[in-house]
């Protein structure tokens, strides 16, 4: 993976934006009318960059696919008349042709679009030569490599201004949410580009606006840089996402009650406080590693034993034993049992990588 993709802090980018920043508007743009009754209301609760999709990539056919290009001219009356930025999706050179025609001011790359290369790779050669915020949706699966593919696509065309949106995760498994938000994968892209924007985008993840409330606030204490969160006037007459979508008024108090943090400490105080814990947690994690390393040496031996015997390395019924005790242990040590269970999943295969090198081995 290319490590050195050069990226910017929203504060460096080449517009001024608001920090953290919040991007609000409808899923689709319907009539002028919605655009300019909606857009009116998010700006009289401080939202100064607007979304809204003219061309809707719909998973069938014969679903409301966005009213398309005839929007583009709406826009730029609204934009005019309330001096708003405009962020809109492209999923083609075509669309950034008429979205750059129409002076959108930021373009963001769908999650449908992220999963596939091809595209991807055709948005950015229709970008070289201008200069314009894109952000880029994860990819429906959650396949981190494929989104940062994405983002370096985006990136070697030359673009300078680049986010990411996190909007959650297809699953299979009819959960809470519509899409999965599996932190540990925007998470994961932090860590290895701590200088990329990272965005939240509540809406898809939750489906239902009850819900947005909590995954608006764990993004933020996740130091995530902003959110994109869809807003309508009216709903429930939504063409799209009616479910999902908050009046702007609901909006405004969602965002009222939002705690930002801070990234860094700055309170020297608080500093060393928390520098005594911390020194504490790594006396606790080193302690941690070396008990791993205890049981990694017991687990040698018994494959010394199983290889001299002739005894097959998976013991299901030894396995199943350690695997149900270990979660009652934990749930008496105030841990989670999933979180135990997880943790042991991994040992077990660490411990039958281990096995397996000792009878393969001389
Ligand atoms: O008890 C054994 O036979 C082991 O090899 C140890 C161990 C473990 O990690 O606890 C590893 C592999 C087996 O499938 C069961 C248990």
């Amino acid at each position: 993976m290319n490590k050195d993709l050069i990226l910017k802090k929203i504060g460096d980018w080449n517009q001024d934006f608001s920090y953290p920043l919040f991007i609000a508007g409808p899923c689709s743009v319907e009539t002028p009318e919605q655009l300019d009754q909606t857009v009116g209301q998010l700006v009289e609760q401080g939202i100064s960059t607007i979304r809204a999709g003219v061309w809707k990539p719909r998973t069938r056919p014969n679903s409301f696919e966005g009213v398309g290009a005839i929007a583009l001219p709406w826009i730029q009356e609204v934009k005019a008349k309330y001096g708003v930025k405009f962020a809109i999706e492209v999923a083609s050179p075509a669309h950034v042709d008429e979205a750059l025609r129409a002076e959108m001011d930021v373009l963001w790359i769908g999650a449908r679009s992220t999963v596939n290369p091809f595209t991807v790779q055709d948005i950015a050669d229709s970008l070289k030569g201008v200069d314009i915020p894109v952000l880029i949706k994860n990819p429906i699966n959650p396949d981190l490599a494929l989104w940062i593919g994405a983002i370096e696509r985006i990136a070697q065309a030359g673009v300078s201004s680049i986010g990411a949106i996190h909007r959650g995760f297809s699953n299979f498994n009819d959960t809470k949410y519509r899409n999965s938000p599996t932190w540990q994968i925007p998470i994961e892209l932090k860590s290895l580009f701590p200088d990329l924007p990272l965005l939240c985008d509540p809406s898809h993840i939750c489906g239902n606006r009850d819900l947005i409330q909590h995954i608006a606030q764990k993004a933020l204490d996740l130091s995530f840089d902003g959110l994109i969160i869809e807003s309508h006037y009216q709903p429930d007459k939504a063409w799209s996402d009616a479910a999902q979508q908050l009046t702007p008024g609901s909006l405004g108090n969602l965002l009222q009650h939002l705690k930002t943090r801070k990234v860094a400490l700055d309170d020297p105080e608080l500093q060393s406080q928390l520098e005594v814990i911390r020194e504490q947690i790594d006396h606790v994690d080193r302690e941690i590693l070396e008990l791993l390393s205890q049981r990694m040496s017991l687990v040698e031996k018994v494959g010394q034993y199983k290889k001299l015997n002739n005894v097959a390395i998976l013991q299901m019924e030894r396995w199943n034993k350690v695997f149900q005790t270990r979660p009652e242990w934990a749930k008496s040590l105030n841990l989670k049992e999933s979180f135990a269970k997880d943790l042991f999943k991994l040992i077990h295969t660490e411990s039958i990588k281990k096995q397996t090198e000792v009878m393969e081995g001389e």
